[in-house]
């Protein structure tokens, strides 16, 4: 099956290099930054093309991995070719019927990954415009399923998919920044930290998936009465750290229902 890539930026190289790894897809990539598009090529060995429409003509399934603000400009230059090709934009906020005002009424797949899909690891909400074929349904489900798990949804649900998944792993990360800061403030190098860190919050997940713990339980087994662990629990619930949480990923969410 021939799969085209419009934009090769860093979401596209993680959905490359994955898609790469099966031999059944025929790569090919167009981007208007032709450098990107040539370190595709060195790297996945995939094909280069000349323009969008190429990219549409050559291919069964395109992806587009351009930012918000430029997938306008793409359908737009691919509305005459599109005819029964499948379109799959991976952009954030962007939903199927502000597509469907620039190329029709096609057949087109929106799909919010995250970064963890370089690792096999991500979590990819999709959604399908009616026009979309059970069998062809599946051939998009296949092809993203080597990159994590996908999960079908209504469309409603992908910009929640988007704050909670998609933005997920900055929000990760800053947890975890959080917590290799308080190590070095407490004496432990930098590279320990990272490692240290890294290994409380894989091993924490690990746990309870292996044992089926909620993170009540968790709690329970580690907070003994009077003891430290309390300390910092009661420390972060007068800093309504929670509330926090939530309330960043709810902006999130809301940014990406208003992001166009
Ligand atoms: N970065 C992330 O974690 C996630 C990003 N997304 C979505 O993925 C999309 C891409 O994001 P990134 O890869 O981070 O952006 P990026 O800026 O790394 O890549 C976008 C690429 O599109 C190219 N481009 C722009 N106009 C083009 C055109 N007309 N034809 C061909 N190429 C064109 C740019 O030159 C650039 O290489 C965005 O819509 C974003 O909402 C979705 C999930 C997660
Ligand atoms: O920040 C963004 O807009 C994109 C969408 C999800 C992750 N990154």
């Amino acid at each position: 099956m021939k799969i085209g890539l419009i934009g090769c930026g860093n979401m596209a190289n993680s959905i490359v290099y994955s898609i790469t790894k099966n031999q059944k897809y025929q790569i090919f990539c167009y981007d208007v930054d032709t450098l990107k598009a040539e370190k595709f090529k060195k790297l996945y060995g995939v094909a280069v093309l000349m323009s969008e429409n190429e990219v549409v003509l050559s291919c069964d399934i395109i992806i587009i991995a351009v930012k918000p603000k430029d997938i306008f400009n793409v359908l737009s230059k691919i509305k005459n070719e599109v005819d029964d090709k499948i379109i799959v934009s991976i952009a954030a906020g962007i939903s199927i019927d502000k597509m469907k005002d620039v190329i029709g009424n096609k057949k087109i797949v929106r799909v919010m990954p995250n970064i963890n899909i370089s690792v096999e690891e991500g979590i990819l909400g999709m959604c399908f415009s009616e026009s979309i074929l059970d069998d062809e349904k599946e051939k998009i489900r296949e092809l993203f399923e080597s990159m994590g798990s996908v999960i079908v949804v209504d469309e409603k649900f992908m910009d929640a998919i988007t704050a909670l998944f998609g933005s997920g792993p900055a929000f990760v990360a800053h947890f975890i920044e959080s917590y290799i800061d308080a190590a070095v403030k407490l004496g432990f190098s930098k590279q320990e930290s990272y490692e240290l860190v890294l290994k409380l919050f894989y091993g924490t997940v690990v746990n309870m998936k292996n044992n089926m713990l909620t993170t009540h339980q968790i709690k329970d087994m580690v907070t003994s009465p009077g003891g430290t662990t309390i300390e910092g629990l009661v420390e972060f619930e007068r800093r309504a750290l929670k509330g926090a949480i939530i309330d960043g990923i709810v902006k999130a969410y809301e940014r990406s229902k208003s992001i166009l």
